[in-house]
């Protein structure tokens, strides 16, 4: 988490002909060229995925460096590019790298070294195939755990309880062990998975499987008779016919953990019917049109070259649902209808078109079998609840299975999951008057449940109130101003959070002129939120992946799931509203494994009474990574920070700091001023003084002479 190079901040000014122009300095202080590359994740140098990597690993990657093998020993110099996102030739340039550090298969590593050519030739790895004991070490260096939960009475408050003391050993029995994955080669022999998909992941750079893919791969690939072989019903499902609860940590891979089973699976089916796609096999729900996006994307990147279609959900489209009643008086040509496998859309856009005639609720889609709840905490808090469940129940077909994903999952959502499951199945039992089989339900936790990364940096800088804020968020942006505090690395591109969208409007506002001309001036830095509109949404999150826009400042709106491969940090000008609002919000830097990302959180006085929930996921991640010095969080604050009780928490999370809300601000308008941003930038503020100044002097200069024009007059005694 601490970062070398930041002790010499004039290393990063030299860094990055960007932040050159942005430090408004055109003296370039002598620094060590050769050390002047920056550890940050725009910089590209940690491209290992895994979050826990094994001590074995690690030497095997240095044994096989020491044969000689000819991949080089850094990625090539991105001094002063501006690609920070990585594309097209710095890709290239970043394989071999990634190769190298990902030894986790040994086939895998025997061909990575010799050159992507050969890897694509090289398709004969073998599968694996550890012994018992190898499962569970290799699980536990990975901080991988696999929990059974059908039947566990811990899955209710009421079970809870009474299995308050639960024998331990009842409890190891929970514990799954399946065989991991071990490099995606496998893939194509254990599981009989597409050639092209198989070729396609490895196209993308992704040789060795994460934590994350590692594990959930073989759960939704492999027979659970596999790894279930008492569990009678494990016997009568097929293969990755299970229900998956998985936490793990942010940038950890989630997407392609869930995607590649999804594509998989729409292949199979299809080659089963002998038919190309008819009917939407697969759904996932995400809560911003911006994730959506981005999963569209990515799993169209992994099915290309194969009949499987994946689409994002728009409004004005319509769904080839089951109508019980009429079509209503449908003007809408029938080629608009989606013809899509998989469907990605916000729970809100899929809802609307799957509302029927008012008062009918929503029609069936009954062709469905998977359901992906991406970040399944928020589809399932509150906000998104009625429209997630609703959605659900809407999803008909006997077969269907649910996968909930995200980096933070409370006990809640666990229940909330499992009555789901259950109340579904009963329904269905009811109207077909069968027994449905309870398929496997399985939850899968990568490291610590519920905390932030610990590969970045995380700081905690108190303010004093808002003007503080301002002042060290100009500080961030202006590297070279005088500064004790040269430990801060943050460059851009970065993130900055604020608490309502009025905020992140006037932050803008203030800061929209402090990037020079030269370096770009306004149009490097911009606002994200959802009062825009769509058009101009997907505009600046192009701008931003590709390195045209700096600094942005948004809202929660992009703290989930959202993944800019080479954001250097994030600011959070406004406090998260809870602890998981932290670990997605920091976790949109260092991801995939990646060293060198900064996490600040600014805080001022009317902040203190908040910022415990923070301080502590901070103090984990410290933990986590074994940081001792107390950089991010020092005991002593840790313990004079007062705790909220459970209504507060729930308070602060549904309205935030009820200062910096339009109410607050309302109902106590001098607490509302102290937390004010103002909404007009320095430069105009600058500007405006200057005009009323010159104003202000010509009146002088006007009275001045007027009175002595006057004094004239009363001299003067006119002509006779
Ligand atoms: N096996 C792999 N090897 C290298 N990079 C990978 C691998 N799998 C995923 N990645 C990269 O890791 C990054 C994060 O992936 P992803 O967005 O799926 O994370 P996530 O776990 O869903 O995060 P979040 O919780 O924030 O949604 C992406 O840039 C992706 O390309």
């Amino acid at each position: 988490m601490k970062i070398e190079a930041a002790t010499d901040s004039s290393l990063f000014r030299t860094a990055m002909d960007p932040l050159r122009l942005l430090s408004r300095s055109t003296t370039i202080r002598n620094a060590n060229k050769k050390n002047a590359t920056p550890s940050t994740p725009s910089g590209g140098q940690n491209a290992q995925p895994q979050l826990f990597p094994t001590n074995a690993q690690h030497s095997t990657t240095v044994k096989k460096r020491k044969r000689g093998r000819d991949a080089p020993d850094t990625i090539g110099d991105q001094e002063g590019s501006l690609d920070f996102f990585g594309s097209g030739s710095s890709k290239a340039a970043r394989l071999p790298q990634v190769d190298r550090q990902n030894p986790v298969s040994k086939g895998y590593d025997e061909a990575s070294v010799a050159g992507e050519q050969e890897e694509a030739q090289d398709s004969t790895s073998r599968p694996s195939s550890l012994t018992d004991g190898e499962v569970r070490t290799f699980y536990r260096q990975h901080k991988l755990k696999m929990m059974w939960l059908n039947g566990d009475r811990r899955s209710t408050k009421e079970g809870r309880k009474k299995a308050k003391h639960e024998d331990k050993v009842e409890k190891a029995k929970r514990q799954i062990f399946p065989q991991p994955l071990q490099s995606f080669r496998e893939l194509e022999q254990q599981n009989a998975m597409s050639t092209t998909v198989v070729k396609n992941i490895t196209d993308q750079g992704y040789h060795a499987p994460t934590e994350v893919q590692l594990g959930a791969l073989p759960l939704l690939l492999d027979s659970p008779s596999r790894y279930l072989p008492n569990l009678r019903q494990a016997a009568e499902v097929g293969e990755g016919d299970i229900d998956l609860l998985t936490v793990a940590p942010t940038g950890s891979g989630k997407t392609l953990a869930f995607m590649i089973p999804l594509i998989h699976k729409v292949l199979a089916v299809r080659q089963k019917e002998n038919q190309p796609s008819k009917s939407t096999l697969a759904i996932i729900l995400a809560p911003t049109k911006e994730l959506v996006s981005q999963t569209v994307n990515e799993g169209r990147k992994l099915a290309a070259g194969t009949s499987v279609r994946i689409t994002q959900l728009r409004k004005g489209m319509r769904l080839d649902v089951n109508e019980d009643q009429p079509r209503s008086q449908s003007n809408i040509a029938e080629k608009s209808v989606v013809k899509a496998d998989i469907i990605v859309s916000t729970p809100g856009t899929l809802q609307s078109l799957l509302q029927g005639p008012s008062g009918s609720g929503l029609h069936t889609l009954p062709t469905v079998l998977h359901l992906v709840l991406d970040e399944a905490d928020v589809l399932l808090d509150p906000l998104f609840r009625e429209q997630t469940e609703g959605i659900w129940n809407a999803l008909t077909n006997p077969s269907l299975r649910v996968g909930l994903w995200s980096a933070t999952m409370g006990s809640n959502i666990e229940e909330l999951a499992r009555s789901n499951i259950n109340m579904r199945r009963e329904r269905i039992d009811s109207v077909t008057g069968r027994h449905l089989a309870e398929a496997p339900l399985v939850r899968l936790v990568v490291g610590l449940k519920d905390s932030a990364v610990p590969n970045i940096d995380h700081r905690l800088i108190y303010a004093a109130n808002e003007q503080g804020k301002l002042m060290g968020l100009r500080q961030l942006l202006h590297p070279n101003a005088p500064s004790k505090d040269t430990s801060l690395p943050l460059l851009p591109p970065f993130l900055v959070f604020t608490q309502t969208i009025e905020r992140a409007i006037a932050l803008h506002s203030e800061l929209m002129y402090d990037i020079p001309a030269e370096a770009g001036g306004i149009s490097r830095i911009a606002v994200l939120h959802s009062d825009l509109t769509d058009k101009a949404r997907d505009s600046i999150m192009t701008r931003f992946r590709k390195g045209e826009i700096w600094v942005l400042i948004t809202t929660d709106l992009l703290s989930r799931g959202v993944d800019f491969r080479g954001v250097n940090g994030v600011v959070n000008y406004d406090l998260p509203t809870s602890s998981a609002g932290y670990v997605h919000r920091v976790g949109r830097t260092g991801r995939a494994g990646r060293e060198g990302g900064v996490a600040v959180t600014l805080y001022s006085k009317e902040d203190i009474p908040y910022l415990k929930h923070v301080a502590n996921v901070v103090a984990m991640a410290q933990k986590q990574a074994d940081i001792k010095d107390g950089s991010g969080v020092q005991q002593w604050l840790l313990d004079a920070l007062p705790s909220l009780n459970k209504q507060e928490k729930q308070k602060l999370k549904k309205h935030g700091i009820e200062s910096r809300t339009a109410h607050g601000n309302k109902s106590d308008p001098k607490a509302g001023k102290k937390t004010k941003i103002s909404s007009k930038s320095g430069f105009i503020r600058k500007e405006e003084n200057k005009r009323k100044g010159a104003i202000a002097g010509s009146k002088r200069r006007q009275q001045a002479d007027a009175t002595s024009d006057a004094g004239d007059e009363t001299d003067f005694g006119g002509f006779d």
